[in-house]
């Protein structure tokens, strides 16, 4: 059977990265989905911004909805203190594997628990499986519609602390208005707006922060 794109992201990685070098990883994924196939990581433009906000959270305990190949999950862990740890979620079983694989040759298998499932189901087993107090940090990245209700959906579980940052990708394109209309119109969120451009591309994109405020 022939392989998938994100296979061939893998074979990629394997083959370039050095082992253990997060840096290397990344550099090679956004190599070969600027140079090869394009593919629907954050980049290395929105990639910048990904950084500096984790810079400003310094979390503890991080939640990324939408794994994919694992590009921004090692974006984050790789700076991560050293008993800070990132949970993501990805619910297509084909990514769950070549991510694991991803983050295991960056060397952050340690600080990255990736769990198979839909976020809607798996966020109100987060505090009683898998011991999270609250998030201070989470990364938006999965399918658009699900922003606001996932956002939601950790507010009532909560999961959100005063000075829980969220930060969402894809604002532009595709788009999450939903999402946008909720946090900026709800006062218990503090929005800050990114413009940048969609991965690999001159098309413009964004990128949505929202603090919330308890
Ligand atoms: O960053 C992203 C980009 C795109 C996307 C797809 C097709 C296209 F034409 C343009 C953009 C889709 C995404 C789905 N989930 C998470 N992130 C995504
Ligand atoms: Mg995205």
């Amino acid at each position: 059977m022939d392989q998938s794109k994100e296979q061939r992201i893998l074979n990629s990685v394997s083959y370039n990265a050095v082992k253990g070098d997060p840096e290397s990883v990344l550099d090679c994924i956004d190599k070969y989905c600027s140079q090869k196939e394009w593919a629907m990581n954050v980049g290395d433009e929105k990639g910048l911004i990904l950084d500096n906000v984790v810079k400003e959270a310094d979390p503890t305990t991080a939640l990324e909805l939408g794994t994919y190949c694992g590009y921004s999950a090692i974006r984050i862990a790789r700076l991560l203190k050293p008993k800070a740890h990132l949970f993501s979620i990805e619910f297509n079983p084909e990514f769950v594997p070549i991510a694991k694989e991803i983050i295991e040759i960056a060397g952050l298998s340690d600080k990255v628990t990736i769990l198979e499932g839909h976020a809607q189901d798996i966020i109100p087993q987060l505090k009683s499986k898998y011991d999270v107090d609250t998030l201070d940090f989470v990364f938006l990245d999965h399918w658009k519609e699900r922003y606001a209700p996932d956002t939601i959906l950790l507010e009532e579980c909560g999961l959100l602390r005063k000075g829980s940052i969220l930060l969402a990708d894809n604002i532009i394109y595709p788009g999450a208005p939903e999402f946008l209309e909720y946090i900026r119109n709800h006062k218990r969120f503090e929005c800050t707006n990114y413009p940048s451009h969609l991965e690999y591309m001159k098309v413009e994109d964004a990128m949505e922060k929202a603090v919330y405020l308890g």
